[in-house]
Parts: structure tokens; sequence; C-alpha cells
């Protein structure tokens, strides 16, 4: 099953997303149903809210006077927080049952306002937010669904900003264009991403991508982020500490379009230990980086026993974000080289500039490969050289200039 956030503010479009996943087969779980359904007559929830506020917030016939609550909570920070407090544990548990009844092979899509507020992104698979500029929405709700205007804006300010819910965006929809300017965007990211990103999930099967480089991306440390999250949850405390490592973590380098992390552990069987749920999360092990060489780290900084360049390696099965995860031993010398590597080259622009030509040497070496594990293998091997003296030039910037890796 995969499982996807779909978020937006007020009026972006969440539901007219919804209903174009719906019809392409997706599995959809609406918070704003779920939250009506568990403050029904005789419910536990409606229960919780009269003893919270009163009798007055009921209507005659004895059901929730929602624009009566709605008047309540919206422009008063401490009643929302009281309502969400009785709500949002209940709408929580039937979430969870309804998504728990859908197959196992489902796409399921939970549409949830409230999914930034809620720091909830890392609960997901991929967090999908729908945005359009506040102006806009205010017109459209007015507009189209008779909300009063300071109802709209009372909603808004209550709710996180578009920087926040960009800061949570693995995908972005814009639907500020006319209706049905969407459709095929989210017909694509169905059947491109979300398609088989599920079946990855399913079969264990990790994206790989051929080694080319591509212009620094400036959302790599934010996209590494969200990653980190997501890792963090599936590891818990066996992992010691979770880093964005690799060219994808130097503002400015050109670097292939694949995340590094490093998933600090306290020894390999912990590492082994980790296999099942990092799989379970969409991160499987992958035995080696290419097909003949079973210890896919560089057999550098010689003067170490190669037993302590051990490590386990994981991929990830979202087609739309190939990753590398490396879990390594705390101290063992790849841990710390990770590390110590990423911090010299973002204080040593000469360094940076060597690097960047070694990996043009390399991707022109692996252009010419037959296919995906060649074109690995001769990356790796055209780079191994110079990291061998990496190894042993950053440790010594390390050392002299007194950093423990940041
Ligand atoms: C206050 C209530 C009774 C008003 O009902 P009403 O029918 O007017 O609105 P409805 O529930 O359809 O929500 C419409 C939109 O308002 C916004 N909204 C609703 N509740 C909240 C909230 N607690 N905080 C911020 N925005 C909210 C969302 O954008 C939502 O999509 C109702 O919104 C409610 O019970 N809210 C608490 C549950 C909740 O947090 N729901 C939203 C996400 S799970
Ligand atoms: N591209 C568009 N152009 C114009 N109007 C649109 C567009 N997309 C959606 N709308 C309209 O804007 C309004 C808000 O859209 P929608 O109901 O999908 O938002 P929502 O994010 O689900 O809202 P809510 O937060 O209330 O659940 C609706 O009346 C919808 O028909």
């Amino acid at each position: 099953m995969l499982r996807i956030g779909l978020t937006g503010g007020i009026g972006a479009g969440k539901s007219t997303v919804s209903r174009i996943l719906t019809d392409l087969g997706a599995v959809v779980v609406d918070s704003d149903l779920v939250a009506r359904e568990v403050v029904e007559p005789g419910t536990e929830g409606l229960a919780g809210l009269v003893a919270e506020f009163g009798e007055s917030i009921l209507q005659a016939d004895g059901r929730l006077d929602r624009p009566a609550l709605a008047a309540r909570v919206f422009g008063d920070d401490a009643a929302r927080a009281r309502l969400n407090a009785v709500v949002h544990p209940l709408i929580g548990r039937r979430t969870t049952e309804l998504v728990e009844s859908a197959a196992a092979d489902a796409v399921v899509v939970q549409d949830i306002p409230l999914l930034v507020e809620g720091r909830m992104g890392a609960l997901f698979n991929l967090v999908i937010v729908v945005y359009v500029d506040a102006e806009e929405r205010v017109r459209r709700l007015v507009e189209l669904r008779d909300v009063p205007e300071h109802d709209a804006r009372a909603r808004m300010a209550a709710q996180a900003t578009d920087e926040q819910r960009r800061a949570a965006a693995d995908v972005w929809l814009d639907n500020s264009g006319p209706p049905g300017s969407l459709d095929a965007e989210v017909k694509a990211l169905w059947e491109r991403r979300l398609v088989p990103f599920e079946e990855n999930l399913r079969s264990g099967a990790v994206v790989r991508v051929h080694p080319t480089l591509v212009p620094a991306d400036p959302s790599w440390p934010d996209q590494a982020r969200r990653l980190i999250e997501r890792l963090r949850l599936a590891c818990g405390p066996t992992a010691l500490s979770v880093d964005h490592i690799g060219s994808t973590s130097v503002p400015g380098l050109d670097a292939k379009d694949v995340i590094d992390v490093q998933i600090t552990v306290d020894s390999l069987a912990a590492a082994d230990a980790l296999a099942g749920p990092l799989a379970a999360a969409g991160y499987p092990r992958i035995e080696s980086i290419t097909r003949d060489d079973p210890k896919p780290d560089y057999a550098i900084g010689g003067e170490a026993d190669p037993a302590l360049w051990d490590k386990r390696f994981h991929g990830g099965a979202d087609p739309g974000r190939p990753v590398n995860i490396h879990l390594r031993v705390d101290g063992w010398p790849g841990q710390r080289f990770a590390l110590v590597f990423r911090d010299w080259l973002r204080a040593d622009p000469a360094a940076r500039a060597e690097y960047l030509e070694v990996k043009r040497r390399a991707q022109d070496r692996a252009a010419g490969a037959a296919d995906y594990d060649e074109a690995i293998a001769a990356y790796v091997d055209a780079k191994t050289p110079w990291f061998d003296a990496a190894y042993r030039r950053s440790m010594e910037w390390a050392e002299r200039t007194d950093r423990s890796p940041s």
C-alpha cells in the first residue's frame, strides 16, 4: 500500500485533485468527511464537544450546529485548540481503520487540510500540496462556494502559510489556472510516479538512475530533510543520527540527481535489524552498488582494517526521487569520512572545483557503458584514486581546523 498525503489551504482545490485521483483508481480518505462522522449524534465526539463548549453548539434536532461552532473557534486560538483536542484523536482513530481496510496494493490518498499544521508529512510515502494564491482562494470560496469572506479569511489565518506548505511538499500542484488545467498533470503523476512507486514498494524494487551530472538544485537540502524525517520515523532510536551527505549536501555542487543520506548505527547487527523497517517504508536493501563489487565502499584509507569500511546499503522505491542510504557504524572510518568529506567540500572551494572535475571525467567514462551496472562501476572506478587522496586530505583538514563533523 502506498500512502499519499494530500493537503493545501482552504479552497486551494484538494477536493478537485482528490476527485481526479479517485477516477484514476486511488482510494481517497477525506478527513473533512471523517471529521463529520465522528461528531454525528450519539457519538463520543459530539458528547466531548458539548462538554467543552456547552449545549449552545447544538441545533434544535440535537445535531452539531456547525456555523455556531465555526464562529466560536475561527479567530480564537484557545477555543480552536480545545476543539482540535476533542476531535483530532477521534479523526486519527477512524482514519486508521479506513486506511487499514484498503487493499494491499491500493494507492491510498489521505486528504488532510491540517497535514502541515499537524507535522504529519513523514507518515506518508509522499506529500502532495495543492497551491493557489490566498486572494484567489478567497475569491473562489466567496464566489463559487458562497463562503462569507470574513469566514474564509479567519480559517486561512488559522492555517499554515504557503511557505510552510512548500517546505512539506514532495509534489507541488499549482491550481491557479482555469478549471481542468490540473487534469493532465495529475494523470501524469499517477501514471509515472504513484503507480510505479506502489509496485516498487510491494515488490521491494529500487529506483536506479544512470550516473549523469545535473546542475546543483537548491531544493536538495529540503528534499533531504523530508527523507531524513521519514527515515528517523522508520528507524526509531536505532538510528543514532541521520545525515545528508554526498554531493547534494554541498551547496552549488553539480551532482547526480540522487540524494545520499547516512544512517549512523552502533553495529552492523543494528543495521541489519533495520532492513525490514526500511524496506517497509520504501527503502529496501541492496547488496551492493555494482554487480561485481561486493564491497561497494571505496577501498580507501588503506591504513584501516578493510572490515571497518563495511556498511549496509539501501535504495528507494520512489521513481521521482532516487536515493542512496548508507548505514554505517558510529566511529568507523567510513562513517566519519562521509561527514568530514562533506564539511571539507562545503568549506573549501578549490576542493569542490577539483571534485567536480573528477565527477565530470567519471561521467564521461560511464557514458560509454553498455548498461546500468557497468555505468555505475565505471563511474565509481574513475573516482576511486582521487578519493583515496581525498580521504587523507579531508581528515588532515579536519584535524588542522579542529573540526568534528557538524
Ligand atoms: C468547526 C467546524 C464544525 C466547522 O464546520 P464547517 O462545516 O463550517 O467546515 P468543514 O468541517 O467542512 O471544514 C472546511 C474547511 O475548514 C478548515 N478547517 C476546519 N477545521 C479547522 C481547524 N480546526 N483548523 C483550521 N482549519 C480548519 C479546513 O480547511 C476545512 O477543509 C468543523 O470544521 C470542525 O469540526 N473542525 C474540527 C475538525 C478539523 O480539524 N477538521 C479539519 C481537518 S481534519
Ligand atoms: N482551477 C480552478 N479554477 C477555478 N475554480 C476552481 C479550480 N479548481 C477548483 N476550483 C473551485 O474552487 C473551489 C475550491 O476548490 P475545492 O473545493 O477543490 O478546494 P478544497 O481545497 O478542497 O477546499 P476545502 O479546503 O474547503 O476542502 C471549488 O468551488 C472548486 O470548484
